[in-house]
């Protein structure tokens, strides 16, 4: 049966029951007032009454979370670098009067700047429609109709209203602002609000608790004092969100586009110091400077990058697996090399189910599971979670089906687990007390049981004083170093025999013993307290007498053994992070598939120096035992030593590493921070789903990097035959209306390029856009493509010439033309991805392309709009001699491409 978020209220006592810590009840008056004054009350409102509120306040909606309005986002698209280098080219032809480069340059950066803009706004809107997929809830307490009892339910945070009693558990995101109303152990983050990455203790009644803010540990409950507009969040803060550190992707791209930047604007200055000294020409060069500066520039790689990277998010959208919550998420996905994945919750299925008890001898011993129960329920009356953990849940569920009831027990006191606590305990009242030789016997014909609680809860007994009983379960190691006692089977908890340093090493093997045989272990461990114990608190959890140790079964997730396998494959190594016990996780990875090694524990990881972690998480698979900052160091300790590390988890205790992480991923039961915190959610059960997200990330660099391959080197190519020709030559060497004409048909072929079949090496190793080996690729190329130019020129001299040709300049123009569009579509086709003979045949998209490219190519100086735009038909005998040196072009670039695949892999840009 499955432990109902409203059950504690049913057979615990009434709600109002003193706080755990017994400080929530102080500001009682506070609470209701506040709570009068929002015309609300502690069972919550009604729900007809909250449905007039949403419709008076309108949706629990940040305002920081709408799209931004178009002129804004064109706007955004302007800040881009080769915008903005190719904007004050453009100022700087608009002093000079050189109004046809200026117009030229205008065309293009308003162009760009439209397809991108349009390409984010349609990546934006397939995103948002795949967040609601993964839409946050909150733990509402309303009311049906006003007599009713209250429902406690999970509502979209949209629909949250002023006045509404809300829950808050680890792992939520403050969904409004609230005044809280009772908090047990009640710790949050409010980074987001104040900049302070300590957690903030909340203990007293009537305090603030704001939206963005998360719960660490603890719980509350909260009335609702302000949604939407109102809250202080979106009063006080900038709209967008604080810069992010640069992930691979932002480093590749920036670091391609600021090398260029620089490039481009040293061109400039050479075009006129070498004019100056070669043709003793002065300042009347610099439209032409100008313009070979804007020959260079890849104008289109924003839209290339949103096309290829939105393209690729809405291929894994459609099929309603992955959401990709940060566009260049999706490159880094594909770059990731290490993966870093918790266990619980995300290898397993975060359902334990009880599987033994045993006693410090290793007998089973249903009193072990018994003591475990009363901890585990009056952990979740006290801390009122919305809902149990699991482990208190699986320990409930085989008490009650072993009879087991906390008959007469009371719950005193309570301080549950949290992020890098592994123990949870409660302060129980037992009436009527036991003492060892008392002479107590039970009532009735069940069998006495050494140790059984039973005998300890009196409920039937004779002796009317009470005890209070201290029960502590957590990991082995937190709760053997907290006892000095092992019980002894008289099933007092105040009796038992010193634990001598024998005893204690025998207990953890017997611990270790269980973990590895693959079960969850809790230690479960008794204390008597004298009854005027004043405030509880975790300094109290020690002097404790070893009761004996639960083990509870997690059965692995259905698709996590494949999901390995296909990462393996991927290339993609696989690292567990977990809070939980060295043995339980290896023999989980060994389940799975995954070899452990040998586990690093969370001592060992703060022993070492980041130097050190930095080689001994390299080559560590399993880390045990790790609070939620050994997660994060590990990851980046990972980043330090080189690789690009995705982080995957679920939990409150995932929330650092997914951070510190290069990708976070989260799968979709995932608790609401850690959603709100990765860049990646996995919206299918299927964890397979992760492999084909890093195939789509590694398609979509693919595709960006055949973009820069072909522009870049082609470009480069152009740049040094304009600068030759330049000089060469008594007239501009091109027009700026004919740089215009050409750039846009290359631009506009280019985009098919995100339509490409990708290269086999996607499903083989991480992909990532590496500048230097960009360089050289561009480089090399370039001076291919050069010499094919260079080779026209030669053409076009010798057939103008012999065919006594007039109209040299506009023939040259239209000769160079031509040939320019004719080697960019053989570029295409011969740079694009792919490495073998099978991979060579283009699909259609591009084909079409360069089809029309090279149609383009050949009939513009033809047609009647040629002699507008400065051209005019040539010979025949210079399209037969450019067929010649477009052959050997061709050649020449199939050579140097296979010379290249030969080569060590690393040497194709946009492949490790
Ligand atoms: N409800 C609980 N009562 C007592 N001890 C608990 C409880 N929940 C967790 N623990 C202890 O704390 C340890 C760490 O828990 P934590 O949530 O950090 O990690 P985990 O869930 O075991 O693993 P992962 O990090 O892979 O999700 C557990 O292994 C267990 O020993
Ligand atoms: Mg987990």
């Amino acid at each position: 049966m499955a432990w109902a978020p409203d059950r504690p209220a049913a057979r615990g006592p009434a709600t109002g029951r003193g706080a755990a810590t017994g400080r929530g009840e102080a500001a009682g008056a506070t609470a209701l007032e506040v709570l009068r004054a929002l015309e609300s009350g502690p069972r919550g409102l009604v729900e007809a009454e909250a449905d007039a509120r949403l419709a008076r306040h309108g949706e629990n909606v940040f305002p920081g979370r709408r799209p931004d309005p178009w002129p804004r986002r064109f706007a955004r698209s302007l800040r881009d670098p080769f915008t903005a280098v190719l904007l004050s080219l453009g100022l700087v032809s608009a002093a000079l009067a050189a109004w046809g480069t200026a117009c030229v340059i205008a065309v293009l950066v308003t162009v760009s700047c439209v397809l991108r803009a349009t390409g984010e706004h349609r990546a934006d809107r397939s995103a948002a429609a795949l967040r609601e997929l993964v839409a946050t809830t909150a733990t509402v307490r309303r009311r049906p109709a006003e007599p009713d009892a209250p429902v406690t339910r999970e509502l979209p945070v949209e629909q949250l209203v002023p006045g509404d009693v809300v829950l808050l558990a680890p792992g939520d995101l403050v969904p409004a602002d609230l005044r809280l109303l009772r908090t047990t152990g009640l710790t949050v983050h409010e980074a987001a609000l104040t900049g302070e990455s300590a957690p903030v203790t909340k203990d007293t009644a009537g305090d603030l608790c704001l939206q963005g803010s998360s719960v660490v540990s603890g719980s509350a409950t909260g009335v609702v004092v302000a949604t939407g507009a109102d809250t202080v969040l979106s009063g006080a803060l900038p709209r967008n969100p604080g810069p992010r550190l640069p992930g691979p992707f932002d480093r590749s791209v920036n670091g391609i586009a600021w090398t260029l930047v620089r490039f481009m604007l040293l061109t400039a200055p050479l075009v006129l110091v070498a004019s100056a000294l070669l043709r003793g020409r002065g300042l009347e060069t610099l439209p032409f400077a100008v313009a070979v500066a804007v020959g260079l520039t890849p104008e289109m790689l924003p839209v290339v990058v949103t096309t290829a990277l939105a393209r690729g998010a809405a291929l894994l959208a459609r099929g309603g697996e992955v959401i990709v919550r940060r566009l260049p998420a999706l490159h880094d996905l594909g770059a990731v090399d290490v993966l870093c994945v918790d266990k619980t919750g995300t290898l397993t299925q975060d359902r334990p189910v009880f599987d033994r008890a045993v006693d410090a001898e290793g007998r089973d011993d249903p009193a072990v599971l018994h003591w475990a129960a009363v901890a585990a329920l009056w952990t979740l009356h006290l801390a009122e979670l919305p809902a149990p953990d699991a482990l208190d849940e699986a320990l409930l569920d085989a008490d009650e089906e072993r009879g087991g009831g906390a008959d007469g027990v009371e719950g005193v006191a309570a301080l549950p687990c949290g992020p890098g606590r592994r123990i949870a305990s409660a302060l129980v009242r037992v009436p009527g007390g036991y003492e060892p030789g008392s002479g107590y016997e039970p009532d009735g014909p069940e069998p006495v049981l050494p140790g059984n609680v039973r005998t300890l809860t009196g409920s039937r007994g004779r002796r009317p004083a009470a005890t209070y009983v201290l029960v502590v379960k957590g990991a082995a190691e937190d709760v053997l170093e907290r006892c000095t006692r092992v019980a002894d089977g008289t099933g007092s908890p105040g009796a038992g025999r010193t634990l001598g340093p024998a005893d204690r090493a025998r207990l953890a093997a017997r611990a270790d013993a269980l973990a590895e045989s693959g079960l969850r272990v809790l230690a479960v461990a008794v204390a008597e307290r004298p009854a005027s114990a004043g405030p509880y608190a975790p300094e109290d959890e020690r002097e404790l007498t070893l009761a004996g140790f639960v083990g509870l079964r997690d059965a692995l997730a259905p698709t996590a053994a494949e999901a390995l396998t296909v990462l393996a494959d991927r290339g993609v190594a696989v690292k567990v992070l977990t809070g939980d016990h060295p043995g339980t996780a290896a023999r989980a990875c060994r389940e799975l598939g995954l070899d452990p090694g040998e586990p690093l524990t969370a001592a060992r990881i703060d022993a070492a120096g980041d130097a050190e972690l930095a080689l001994l998480a390299a080559r560590t698979t399993v880390f045990a035992r790790c609070a939620p900052e050994h997660k994060a160091r590990v990851v980046r300790a990972l980043r330090t030593a080189g690789s690009t590390t995705g982080f995957l988890g679920d939990g409150v205790n995932d929330l650092a590493a997914l951070h510190a992480a290069d990708v976070g991923i989260c799968p979709r039961d995932g608790v609401p921070v850690a959603r709100e915190a990765a860049d990646v959610v996995l919206a299918s059960k299927d964890l397979t789903a992760l492999g084909r997200a890093v195939v789509t990330g590694r398609r979509s660099t693919g595709h960006i990097a055949a973009y820069l391959r072909i522009t870049l080197s082609s470009n480069l190519g152009n740049v040094i035959a304009m600068l030759t020709a330049g000089l060469l030559l008594p007239f501009l060497p091109m027009l700026p209306a004919q740089v215009l004409v050409q750039n846009l048909c290359f631009d506009a072929a280019q985009l098919s390029l995100a339509y490409d079949r990708p290269a086999a090496t996607v499903h083989e190793r991480p992909a990532v856009l590496r500048p230097r080996a960009l360089f050289r690729f561009m480089t090399a190329f370039g001076l291919i493509n050069a010499a094919a130019d260079l080779a026209t020129f030669a053409v076009l001299a010798l057939t103008l010439r012999s065919a006594g040709s007039t109209g040299g300049q506009a023939a040259f123009h239209a000769g160079w033309f031509t040939e320019n569009l004719l080697t960019q579509a053989l570029v295409m086709l011969l740079l694009r991805a792919g490495r073998d003979a099978a991979e060579r045949r283009a699909p259609l998209p591009v084909r079409l392309a360069t089809t029309g490219l090279a149609v383009v190519g050949l009939l513009l100086p033809l047609s009647p709009l040629g002699p507008p735009l400065g051209m005019t038909p040539l010979p025949p005998l210079y399209y037969a001699l450019m067929t010649v040196v477009l052959t050997l072009y061709g050649t020449a670039l199939a050579v140097a491409r296979a010379r290249y695949a030969k080569g060590p892999a690393a040497q194709l840009p946009g492949r490790r």
